[in-house]
């Protein structure tokens, strides 16, 4: 057990009220989680305030708090630390805590808008292909090396985070991935890891309701590449128009990656079909099974960072090849009858552009395209019409549903999506509130050789409604409606 005294060295600009040194076995920030061997850090959230809770926790025996804002009371044998921010506190205490996990293996980093769990999770695999032992952080879950943890967040709290680092490098890791959010990043959560290289997918329209303006957005993101260290790699997309910014002030060594210019790892799509595409990286061949544009593009990130990290090249396209979808990108499922379904996690306005794009483009013109489509509750609500108006413009028929509600009536969500559609392409649309009918009726109205997209939930085994988690699966529930169905 270390002592508080131990802990202190790692807070800036403190100021320490009171004598007490006690032991610790834990830090928290969950008054209810907080007892005498914890160290409790007070943060400022969305919807309440850490603080409220300070004197809750010293009678529930706690004697350690870090805080931004001093109690009013303090007992005699407590230890109170006032720091300026308390996020950047609690990370680097969580990274003392667990003995500095990340600088015991390479830890990289993905960020940007969508693409995260692809290139994390396909890095993570070819990582496990060429023999090396790999953690995994994703939105889909964590993994290390084949042990499969639940994810609760795209890139858990920082003691969460740090702990499973801690995991990871016991277990003999050499290597973990993560994808960065821009949460974790405006909180903080990923302060003191050192990082061997960052990667930058793209930016587009997302979470406006927590960041308020694209540029807060971009900022966030930003920061990841500003605090990372001039011995790592920052690996950023240049089709992209925000892809030179991330480098500007960064001290890592510059790499970029494009499919459509000149750069470091350079990238063009030879073949495009339904089986797959034939890309060309580098000058070298290889045959993927994956499908899109925006694929290439994230394979061309995993090849990128691969050959970055010091990997084998002829290795490294050999097992690239190999690869399969991730869970809920892309994942088709076929009826007896010759109807395609596609589930995509897709829930982003630019997500479902490049999804619709590549089913576009493999589907022969006589046939239809029919997507099933809804918008989280308690999220971005500006994304909600344009998500709705890119589906109508790229598919023959559009269902619109519920994703997620979480607190909000899924209608005015659907009413919200509806606002984006013209009057003139309202008569391909359908409104079906229950998804599970929603995916019913677009198998219904499915002929030989259409394609149904469903987007929005991808891997998710649940659906949150008024707060409640039920199961819920878009594939499980597009198998047993293609059962059903006869030939037309
Ligand atoms: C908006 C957001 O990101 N919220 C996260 C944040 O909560 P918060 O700071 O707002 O917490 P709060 O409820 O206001 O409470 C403030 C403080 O009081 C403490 N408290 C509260 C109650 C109490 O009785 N005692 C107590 O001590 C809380 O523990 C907290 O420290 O910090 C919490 C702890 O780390 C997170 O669980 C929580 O995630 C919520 C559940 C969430 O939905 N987050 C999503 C939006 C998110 O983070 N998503 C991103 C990216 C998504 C993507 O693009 O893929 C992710 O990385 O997952
Ligand atoms: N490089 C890309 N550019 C644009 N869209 C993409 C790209 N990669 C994947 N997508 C689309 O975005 C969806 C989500 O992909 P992925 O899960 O890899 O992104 P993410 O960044 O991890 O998302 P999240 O922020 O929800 O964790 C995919 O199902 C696909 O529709
Ligand atoms: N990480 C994203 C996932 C959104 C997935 C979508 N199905 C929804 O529930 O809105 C978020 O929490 O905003
Ligand atoms: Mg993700």
């Amino acid at each position: 057990m270390k002592q508080f005294i131990d802990y202190i060295a790692f807070l800036e600009e403190k100021k320490v009220v009171g004598n007490g040194n006690p032991k610790l076995d834990a830090i928290v920030f969950d008054s209810r989680k907080a007892n005498a061997t914890s160290l409790f850090v007070a943060m400022k959230g969305t919807v309440t305030d850490g603080h409220k809770f300070i004197p809750a926790v010293f009678e529930a025996g706690c004697r350690a708090v870090v805080c931004q804002e001093l109690p009013e009371a303090i007992p005699d044998d407590a230890v109170v630390v006032q720091v300026r921010d308390s996020h950047e506190a609690l990370a680097k205490l969580a990274a003392f805590h667990f003995d500095f996990p990340s600088d015991k293996m390479k830890v990289v980093g993905v960020t940007g808008t969508n693409g995260k769990t692809t290139v994390a999770t396909l890095l993570y695999r070819l990582a496990l292909k060429l023999g090396y032992k790999v953690g995994l952080c994703s939105t889909v879950a964590n993994f290390i090396n084949d042990v499969k943890l639940d994810a609760s967040h795209t890139t858990p709290d920082a003691v969460t985070l740090q702990g499973l680092m801690r995991q990871m490098v016991d277990e003999g890791c050499d290597y973990c991935f993560m994808e960065v959010s821009s949460h974790a990043l405006d909180q903080k959560r990923v302060v003191g890891i050192n990082y061997r290289g960052g990667i930058y997918t793209n930016l587009t329209h997302d979470h406006l309701d927590y960041h308020k303006t694209f540029d807060a957005y971009l900022k966030a993101k930003k920061t990841f590449f500003d605090n990372m260290a001039k011995e790592a790699f920052a690996l950023v997309n240049c089709d992209d128009k925000n892809g030179m910014v991330m480098l500007q002030n960064c001290k890592a060594s510059h790499s970029t990656f494009s499919l459509r210019e000149m750069a470091d790892f350079r990238g063009r799509i030879i073949e495009s079909l339904f089986e797959g595409m034939q890309l060309e990286f580098n000058g070298k061949e290889m045959w993927t099974p994956f499908i899109g544009r925006f694929n290439a593009s994230n394979l061309l990130a995993v090849y990128g960072a691969a050959i970055l990290l010091g990997w084998d090249e002829q290795e490294v396209l050999r097992s690239l090849s190999s690869l399969r979808s991730v869970d809920g990108r892309f994942e088709t499922i076929r009826s007896k009858t010759g109807v395609t379904g596609v589930v995509d996690y897709a829930h982003t306005p630019d997500a479902l552009i490049n999804v619709l794009e590549a089913l576009n483009q493999i589907r022969k013109p006589e046939n239809e395209l029919i997507t099933v489509v809804g918008a989280g509750g308690d999220r971005d609500a500006t994304k909600r019409p344009i998500m709705a108006a890119e589906a109508v413009k790229s598919s023959s028929r559009v269902i619109l549903t519920s994703d997620n509600p979480r607190s909000e009536n899924p209608e005015t969500i659907i009413e919200q999506m509806m606002e984006g559609v013209p009057f003139s392409d309202r008569i391909k649309v359908i409104c079906i509130t229950n998804r599970k009918e929603a995916i019913k009726t677009a198998c219904t109205l499915a002929k030989k050789g259409d394609v149904i997209l469903v987007a929005g939930k991808g891997h998710e085994t649940y659906q949150e409604v008024k707060g409640v988690r039920t199961h819920f699966d878009d594939r499980e529930i597009m198998r047993d409606y293609f059962e059903q169905l006869t030939d037309r």
